[in-house]
């Protein structure tokens, strides 16, 4: 790496399509003492798309010849989930931070073949792109909790609820692309892990597409004895909405209520509502984003760890099979090694 703290990190961003180019604008435009060096993707449309946002980075259509050209201090990494674990070795094996969108990989195989190569490497160099945690509301909903300041957490109550999904977004995407969210914030939020995962189907929305069976209520059970509950639905119409309702001793929260303008007209109240997780968790990445920059800059990570990545695809793991399951599947971690457990 050549940065130092007076110069900013030159950052590659591999994968140029909907969060890519989206953080390639927020390198850009919002993030501070970092720059978008090189864009590393093989559509060349999307490529110059995305150079038009970040003049003077270089363009490369394989990871590789961007690590052989020196063209990046730090990699964030936006292709789909299937491309993760064969962009995320190289970048290991050359040191480098990486932001890797999540999901780490798309199962706790090639997950465990990432925590191996990165204890391989000698520290911690990836952060997974589980973006709620920097949203300030969970933030304050992680405060709420740990102060106790409403007695004890005693239930989750969540919505996840897409306005509808592209072609090729198949059954088990539910779980490992849609909940996965969950599977990572839950456990932050409630300090806790998650012991079980269940699936039950709701009545079908018959405009659902017509290879997915849902909504679709997954269950989790925490080891300290807190329920939850997510509905995962992802045919809605009207929005994207992602909420919470934590249920305590003597209290009850809610994050993720549509905020902003109201407005009274024609004998009606309104409120905006958002259509989209780039506009919802827009404030999340941001910080996330900046948190890492930081972070790379001074040879650490600021967010969820490669480790945190492996025990959420055990977790997906379990949801997947969960959907063809009566009852809970149970969730089984190994020990957390030496290198992730401070
Ligand atoms: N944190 C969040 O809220 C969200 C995260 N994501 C995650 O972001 C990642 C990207 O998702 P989208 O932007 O929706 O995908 P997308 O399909 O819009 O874009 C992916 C891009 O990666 C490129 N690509 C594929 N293989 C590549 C390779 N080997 N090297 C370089 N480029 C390659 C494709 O040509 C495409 O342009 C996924 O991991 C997804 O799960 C997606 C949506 C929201
Ligand atoms: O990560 C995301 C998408 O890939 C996924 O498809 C959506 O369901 C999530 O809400 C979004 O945050």
């Amino acid at each position: 790496m050549s940065t130092s703290n007076t110069t900013e990190l030159r950052v590659g961003v591999v994968g140029a399509g909907i969060m890519g180019a989206d953080h390639v604008a927020r390198l850009t435009g919002t993030t501070t003492g970092a720059h978008v060096s090189a864009i590393v993707e093989p559509d060349a449309a999307r490529a110059a798309a995305a150079a038009r946002l970040a003049p003077g980075a270089k363009l490369f259509s394989r990871v590789e010849d961007a690590l052989a050209a020196d063209a990046a201090d730090a990699v964030v990494i936006a292709t789909p989930g299937r491309f993760h674990e064969p962009v995320l070795l190289p970048v290991l094996e050359a040191g480098l931070p990486i932001l890797c969108e999540k999901p780490l990989t798309q199962d706790p195989e090639s997950s465990w073949r990432i925590v191996e190569a990165e204890q391989k490497a000698g520290r911690k160099l990836i952060q997974v792109g589980f973006m709620r945690r920097f949203d300030p509301q969970y933030r304050q909903l992680r405060d709420l909790i740990a102060s106790g300041r409403a007695g004890e957490l005693l239930m989750l109550h969540g919505v996840h609820r897409n306005p509808s999904v592209p072609d090729g977004y198949t059954q088990p995407m539910l779980i490992n692309d849609s909940v996965v969210h969950e599977f990572d914030v839950v456990p932050w939020l409630a300090g806790a892990s998650i012991t079980s995962v269940e699936v039950k189907y709701a009545k079908r929305n018959a405009l659902s597409p017509a290879h997915l069976r849902e909504p679709i209520l997954v269950l989790m059970e925490l080891d300290n004895g807190v329920l939850v509950d997510v509905e995962m639905n992802v045919s809605v119409q009207f929005g994207y909405q992602v909420a919470t309702e934590a249920v305590f001793q003597r209290g009850v929260a809610r994050i993720g209520q549509p905020e902003g303008l109201q407005l009274w007209q024609d004998a009606r109240f309104a409120l905006n509502e958002h259509t989209s997780y780039v506009t919802r968790f827009k404030q999340a990445y941001d910080i996330e984003v900046q948190d890492w920059v930081d972070a790379a800059r001074r040879g650490a990570i600021a967010g969820p760890s490669a480790w945190d990545g492996f025990k959420v695809a055990v977790a997906c793991a379990a949801g997947v099979k969960a959907l063809d399951t009566a009852g809970p599947v149970p969730v089984e971690l190994p020990e957390t090694p030496e290198f992730y457990a401070v």
